[in-house]
């Protein structure tokens, strides 16, 4: 009988879960999911319950990667939490199992991993979307997902500039203390995206907080919040006008109200671009929609696992 797993928790994966090993992992998995090969990658939409009574969702993402040999699912819960709250938005736990005789190998926490592996999967969108000679990056939002796309953006690329906007000065000013390298605090969205040429939106608002009319042609905007058929972050106009790409195409068309509202059509996803089978449009005003996949966590799980084995392992 399989002992009993192992859990990690978040201190524990911020030592083992590093962006220069994540990234390849996620490109790579990012790439098998669009090849939409089962032998190769099970991952259905993820289902949402609806948590009415606190304006939250529970999301069941689970995923099969047969030549991997990774079975995973997270729950991850989500919320549309008034400022007034303390708890946080998102709250996740991983479970790693043995895909030959079903046990569970780990449980992690997933708080952690969730924040990194969206960073990691917008850089990449970036990587492959933004124009080489980008200068300036514009965060809306200073949250959790705010941090960790701040950490992955500079980590990966060399701005001359990064912005932060938030509703209030005093969260923007807090955020600017939480990070290890400068920001500049706008006290307004229009004021924190001219000229960018790189958009992060990293809020829980519902309705559109990014206008087309602010954004520079040819820039590219990594869309994290809105995750429900019915929020926004970006108007129709930024919708309609820019080359939009997603994580899933089937994940894009059910969750997300960017993309389902604005009836904009999604043109490609992240994997098809990094597969070559689908084109990078650099020169043009580019949108990834990402709404998260059960894949992501899936390799990121594995990679906490591996190093954990790593680490105990050594005499
Ligand atoms: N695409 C993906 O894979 C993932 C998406 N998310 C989504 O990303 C968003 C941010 O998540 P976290 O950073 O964990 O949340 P958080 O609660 O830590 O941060 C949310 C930020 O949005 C701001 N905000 C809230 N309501 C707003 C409004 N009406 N207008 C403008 N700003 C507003 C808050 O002040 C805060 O700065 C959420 O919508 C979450 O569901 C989270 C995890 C993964
Ligand atoms: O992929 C994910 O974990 C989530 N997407 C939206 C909220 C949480």
């Amino acid at each position: 009988m399989a002992g009993p797993p192992v859990v990690i928790w978040e201190q524990e994966v911020e030592g083992l879960l590093h962006y220069r090993e994540l990234v390849p992992r996620l490109e790579e998995a990012l790439g098998k999911f669009s090849r939409r090969d089962s032998a190769e990658v099970i991952q259905p939409v993820r289902t949402t319950l609806t948590l009415q009574k606190h304006h939250g969702f529970l999301g069941l993402m689970p995923t099969y990667m047969e030549n991997d040999g990774v079975l995973c699912t997270k729950f991850v819960c989500f919320y549309k939490r008034e400022d007034g709250s303390s708890l946080p938005a998102v709250q996740a736990t991983l479970v790693l199992l043995d895909p030959e005789y079903g046990n569970v190998k780990a449980v992690m926490d997933g708080e952690l991993i969730t924040g990194m592996r969206t960073a990691a999967v917008s850089a990449i969108s970036a990587k492959l979307l933004m124009r080489p000679e980008a200068e300036v990056l514009a965060i809306l939002g200073t949250g959790k997902q705010a941090l960790s796309h701040y950490n992955a953006f500079t980590e990966m690329f060399s701005f001359k500039e990064v912005r932060v906007w938030s509703r209030t000065r005093q969260k923007a000013e807090s955020f600017c203390r939480s990070v290890s390298g400068p920001v500049t605090v706008c006290v307004s969205v229009q004021e924190a995206v001219r000229g960018a040429d790189a958009i992060v939106t990293v809020t829980r608002c519902t309705e559109p907080v990014l206008f087309g009319q602010w954004v520079k042609p040819g820039a590219h905007v990594a869309a994290v919040g809105a995750c429900r058929p019915d929020w926004r972050e970006l108007d129709d106009v930024l919708m309609k006008e820019a080359v939009v790409y997603a994580d899933s195409r089937e994940g894009a068309m059910a969750e997300s109200g960017d993309v389902i509202l604005s009836g904009a059509e999604v043109f490609a996803e992240l994997g098809e671009v990094i597969n070559g089978t689908n084109t990078a449009h650099r020169e043009k005003t580019t949108v990834f929609k990402s709404l998260g996949m059960g894949v992501e966590d899936a390799v990121s799980a594995q990679l906490v696992f591996d190093q954990w084995k790593a680490k105990t392992s050594q005499p």
